[in-house]
């Protein structure tokens, strides 16, 4: 029997530093996030930044924490609640990190008959830090506990027809009451040299913007093209001005140069240009979370205002709306009758 899994990052136990401690240990020590040698990691995570970190995160998440929970789980859950209810194939929840683990969502699939199984990572790019380790350590736990089970990954959906349609309809609803004078287009961020080591012809990717709209293979893996694709596709769906929209990177870690520019730069320079009223679009994220309630909608409000800017909205991501609802479950039914995927 067929069955659905879908795969969001996941977030501590609690707003605590007690729980945030182990979650950020096991985030950070990915080699796909922290992709340098296994005892400069090891030195790096657990000899400097968890010194820290949790503390000062857990403050963060603690602002942001609803009564149910973590938003990035609550939403997911309410997201894959609503999926089910439009197939008839069992939809699991596994989340990359912490405690909701996608072994845990493998066993109940397996528990209800599925062995064809429809992976289906969150994240609406592919990057090594989010796409790619969702597939790997599900291969990885497919190999050693569930080895019967068939799996098929569905692709990144950035340029998706139906995708751009959702998201740019939600991003004209969270601008129907706010008179913007420019769109912000945040997405997280990544350092550079991931960029690079994705690229699979070696020497496409430039990261100084040369490539991205020069047609290559190295697009299929290159986040910086991607997230660039989906801003350009929502402008074109809405019709938007060249002038009044542009992208940026939010959420770097200090160290290495991550992809520019950086959204809090970008705040203090539109304010300095006298944007006034300042609305922007997360769409690296499909739920709401730490980096867009925190991050964006908190401490971005407040940068941008201390610019000079007067009005500032963070628009929702899509979370568990109807109209996003319905286009996964029919992604996911296409899959199951006919094998079809997105493009
Ligand atoms: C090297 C560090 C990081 C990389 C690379 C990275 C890529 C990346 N992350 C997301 C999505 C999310 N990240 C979130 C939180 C978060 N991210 C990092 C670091 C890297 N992310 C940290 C340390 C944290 C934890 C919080 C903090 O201490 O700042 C979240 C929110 C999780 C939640 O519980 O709400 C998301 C979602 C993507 C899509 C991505 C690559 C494209
Ligand atoms: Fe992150
Ligand atoms: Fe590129």
């Amino acid at each position: 029997m067929k069955g659905v899994l879908l795969v969001n990052l996941g977030s501590p136990d609690s707003p605590t530093a007690k729980d945030v401690k182990p979650y950020l240990d096991e985030f950070l020590m990915d080699e796909r996030v922290i992709d340098v040698n296994p005892v400069l990691r090891n030195l790096l995570v657990r000899g400097i930044i968890l010194q820290t970190r949790p503390k000062k995160s857990a403050k963060a998440y603690a602002k942001i924490w609803w009564d149910e929970g973590s938003p990035l789980i609550v939403l997911s859950e309410r997201f894959a609640k609503k999926v089910q209810q439009h197939t008839d194939m069992p939809v699991a929840l596994g989340m990359r990190y912490g405690s909701m683990s996608i072994k845990k969502a493998l066993q109940e699939l397996k528990d209800k008959g599925v062995d064809e199984v429809l992976l289906v990572p969150l994240y609406p790019h592919y990057a090594m830090s989010s796409y790619e380790t969702v597939v790997v350590k599900t291969m990885e736990d497919k190999k050693e506990f569930f080895p019967e089970m068939k799996i098929t990954t569905l692709p990144a959906f950035y340029k998706s027809p139906e995708y751009i349609k959702v998201l740019s309809e939600s991003i004209a609803d969270g601008l129907k009451d706010f008179d913007y004078d420019h769109i912000l287009f945040s997405y997280h961020g990544i350092p550079e040299r991931h960029i690079r080591k994705s690229d699979p012809t070696k020497f496409h990717c430039k990261i100084d913007g040369s490539c991205c709209s020069v047609n290559s293979v190295a697009h299929n893996t290159c986040y910086r093209h991607q997230v660039y694709e989906t801003t350009e596709l929502v402008k074109n769906y809405l019709g938007l001005s060249e002038e009044k929209i542009s992208t940026s990177f939010q959420s770097r870690l200090a160290g290495d140069p991550w992809l520019k520019p950086y959204t809090d730069y970008e705040f203090e320079r539109l304010a300095k240009e006298g944007k006034k009223n300042l609305a922007v679009v997360t769409a690296a994220f499909v739920s709401d979370c730490l980096e867009t309630l925190e991050e964006i909608a908190m401490e971005g409000k407040e940068q941008f205002e201390e610019a000079g800017g007067e009005h500032y909205k963070h628009i929702p991501c899509l979370n568990d709306g109807d109209a996003w609802v319905a286009v996964m479950a029919k992604w996911v039914n296409e899959w199951q009758a006919k094998e079809v995927l997105p493009v």
